[in-house]
């Protein structure tokens, strides 16, 4: 088997006393990935826990060697997450939080305003977040998951609020993206256009645990 872009060992999160999920093993290679389960199943849980988010127990490895315990930093450099229903402190304009990604992530800022000039972000970028509609943030959120350079992007729910016009980019970028080496974990309750995406397998959570199809 391929080197995995993503292990997961023993990993358990509970919420209050609530156990969510209970993974106790699962490995993924390089590829773009269909993340299903009803609702409250723990899909975007499982997300934030993967992003080194929010705390957990266990492991998680990027690329064979890059710990979330041992190499936070590494770790959170190579991975990025772009929240079903993203929220940014009000006063800050899209290019406030656009140039901090940058400073942050790094990546080529040219490739970036490429990319927001495709998904129209070019055009409110200057304004306050506060102004924005709920699919211009989705569309902040989404360009903010394209900086840097990471191995795994997780795109939770990118398929709603976006225009038609919108979402044939976030395809393009998947598919060129995936060309460059770069992997995806999506959650949708919508399945993906099978004509414009090959998935490389579904994952389904459910009972706390996540398995590969
Ligand atoms: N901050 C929190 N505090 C306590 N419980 C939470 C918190 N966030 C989520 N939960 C609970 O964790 C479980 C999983 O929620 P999660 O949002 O991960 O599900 P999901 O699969 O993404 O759902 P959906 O498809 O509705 O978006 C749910 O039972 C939810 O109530």
């Amino acid at each position: 088997m391929p080197e995995p872009v993503i292990a997961l060992r023993e990993v358990k999160k509970n919420y209050q006393d609530v156990n969510i999920l209970d993974i106790a093993r699962l490995e993924l290679p390089a590829g773009i990935y269909w993340l299903q389960g009803e609702n409250g199943a723990g899909k975007t849980t499982c997300m934030k826990v993967m992003a080194g988010l929010i705390p957990f127990k266990g492991e998680i490895l990027l690329q064979d060697n890059v710990s979330s315990r041992q190499h936070p930093v590494q770790f959170r450099r190579l991975i990025n997450y772009a929240e079903a229903e993203p929220f940014y402190p009000s006063f800050l304009t899209g290019r406030d939080l656009l140039e901090l990604y940058l400073r942050t992530k790094g990546g080529d800022p040219e490739q970036i305003r490429a990319i927001s000039e495709k998904l129209g972000v070019h055009v409110f970028v200057n304004n306050p977040v506060s102004s924005y509609s709920s699919g211009m943030l989705k569309k902040l959120s989404l360009l903010l998951a394209f900086t840097g350079n990471p191995a795994l992007i997780l795109l939770d729910e990118p398929l709603i609020t976006i225009d038609t016009r919108a979402l044939a980019v976030l395809y393009d970028l998947i598919r060129e993206y995936n060309a460059k080496g770069v992997s995806f974990i999506i959650t949708s309750h919508q399945p993906l256009d099978a004509e414009e995406v090959t998935i490389t397998g579904t994952l389904k959570v459910a009972h706390k645990n996540i398995t590969l199809n």
